[in-house]
């Protein structure tokens, strides 16, 4: 088949604003789409049943649109490193297109499936589609990484970036000797969870699928974003853009959701207005801090930052672990937050910040554990974001300075004090008292009436304590290297 290429979707689950798709268009007579699962993948231990379920419903529209546009999709399983050359070998493909990812594995799995298609001869074209600013394009004045977050944002805003690029255009059909090639090649039905051994969860609070993340993106643009960072700190209150599960398997470009920012700077009747949407802006550029850091320091995915952290004294307590998880600590705001993950598969910014402060600081269990709990209910579960957003809480990540210990009650009292978050996903305490849910005070004999348990830890005595902890790790290994 003359000038065959094919196109692999990994996390880019769409046609529109796809730059290696659209790069891959304007080379080939004849576009093949793919997805290929990944037992590697699908097996680890860091895998949300419902982030698997949202990406499903969002390859089944993918499917439809190449149906739409009269080209074919293929759906593959195995090995990518073999499945991903031998087809196309087969498909007698002139070269293999795809969007580059900054994940360690992702990296060494693209190198495998290179060498594979350089042996068989045939071309790899890759680009970064899932940043504006490329890893290897910006670095500080002495030539190095960025490491922290104020300098990096300051380069990275001044940096050009690209609009969206051209949707994928309809293609013209496949000739019969076309359609024989392609039945050559082993492909699988659409599977489903249970297929991989997974239950499916009972709903999806997030619609998959690349018209429901633009439908969001305008609706945000239209509700929220003026008025973004006066709300993003309140949970009770639908004011972010819950766009984190399209970013990460790239329902939607970010070009375009860049592009609806500018729009909305250009139409700005106040500074106030601009502060809201720069506020916005900024917090997808830590989308990219995170991103670019974990592409230069691929280390951050199997530990600490910092070396000391490596033999910090945790106490790692099963029993207190299990309830933070169940969302049953005693501490009203931790335990609504969790229950919210638990239920919906997503958590609110400020609540992901309050419960992960808790179980590094006040359980002082390590946050690798918080981190894999968290991949494991995540709908959005972002190997960057996530271990980025751990490494910070727990103090063991670039940006440690202040130590910062969030106290429950000071976070309840400021972001939810009518305590409606609390409510609302802690139904047994409604009719507790608004001062005793958001200070956490609540009765003994309340709690035993509501079902609701005593507070597991102390938090005062607890911070003590890992300071204490902290700063011995410090000074035992100040004189080897500086934390
Ligand atoms: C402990 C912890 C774990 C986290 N784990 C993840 C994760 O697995 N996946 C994930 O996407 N985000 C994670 N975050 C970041 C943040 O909480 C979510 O991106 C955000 O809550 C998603 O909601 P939203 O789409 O409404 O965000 P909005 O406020 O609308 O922000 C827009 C987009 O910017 C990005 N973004 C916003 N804040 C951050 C941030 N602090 N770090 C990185 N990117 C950000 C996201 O892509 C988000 O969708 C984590 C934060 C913490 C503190």
């Amino acid at each position: 088949m003359s000038n065959l290429v094919l196109f692999w979707h990994r996390r880019d689950l769409r046609v529109r604003d796809n730059l290696g798709l659209s790069y891959a268009q304007s080379r080939a007579n004849l576009l093949v789409g793919c997805f290929c699962f990944d037992p590697q993948i699908l097996h680890r231990d860091d895998i949300s049943p419902i982030r698997l379920h949202y990406l499903l419903g969002c390859l089944q529209e993918l499917q439809q649109h190449y149906q739409h546009l009269k080209h074919p999709f293929l759906l593959l399983q195995g090995q990518p490193e073999q499945v991903i050359p031998d087809v196309a070998r087969d498909l007698g493909a002139i070269a293999v297109v795809w969007n580059r990812d900054v994940e360690p594995y992702s990296q060494l799995r693209d190198r495998r499936v290179t060498e594979g298609l350089n042996e068989r001869g045939i071309e790899v074209k890759t680009v970064w589609d899932q940043l504006l600013v490329a890893p290897e394009a910006i670095h500080t004045q002495a030539g190095n990484p960025y490491t922290v977050y104020t300098p990096f944002w300051k380069n990275w805003q001044g940096q050009k970036k690209l609009n969206p690029v051209s949707d994928l255009q309809p293609g013209e059909g496949l000739t019969q000797s076309q359609k024989k090639a392609l039945d050559r090649v082993e492909v699988i039905d659409f599977p489903s969870l249970k297929d991989w051994g997974y239950s499916e969860p009972e709903k999806l609070f997030i619609t998959p699928g690349e018209r429901a993340a633009q439908r969001q993106l305008e609706e945000f643009a239209d509700r929220s974003l003026e008025t973004y960072e006066q709300q993003r700190n309140t949970p009770s209150i639908d004011g972010t853009s819950k766009l984190s599960a399209a970013l990460k398997l790239g329902a939607i470009g970010i070009r375009r959701i860049w592009q609806t920012t500018q729009e909305a700077i250009g139409k700005a009747a106040s500074d106030r207005t601009l502060k809201n949407i720069q506020t916005w802006q900024q917090e997808l550029a830590w989308r990219e801090f995170y991103q670019h850091v974990l592409y230069h320091f691929p280390e951050l995915a199997d530990g600490p930052y910092r070396s000391p952290f490596k033999c910090f004294p945790w106490d790692n307590n099963p029993q207190q672990f299990q309830a933070w998880c169940e969302g049953k600590t005693g501490y009203p705001i931790v335990d609504a937050a969790m229950r919210q993950l638990n239920t919906t598969g997503w958590m609110h910014n400020r609540c992901r910040m309050i419960v992960a402060s808790f179980l590094t600081k006040d359980l002082i269990i390590n946050w690798q554990w918080g981190e894999q709990y968290f991949m494991q209910h995540l709908i959005d579960g972002d190997l960057a974001a996530n271990n980025g957003g751990w490494q910070w809480s727990a103090s063991s990540g670039m940006d440690a300075k202040p130590l910062r210990i969030f106290n429950p009650a000071t976070q309840a009292q400021k972001f939810d004090p009518e305590a409606q978050y609390i409510r609302q996903w802690l139904p047994e305490l409604k009719s507790v008292q608004t001062k005793d849910l958001v200070t956490g005070n609540i009765p003994p004999l309340v709690r035993q009436a509501c079902n609701y348990p005593l507070p597991i830890v102390n938090h005062n005595q607890q911070q003590r304590e890992f300071k204490q902890r902290y700063q011995q790790v410090k000074e035992n290994l100040s004189s080897r290297v500086e934390l």
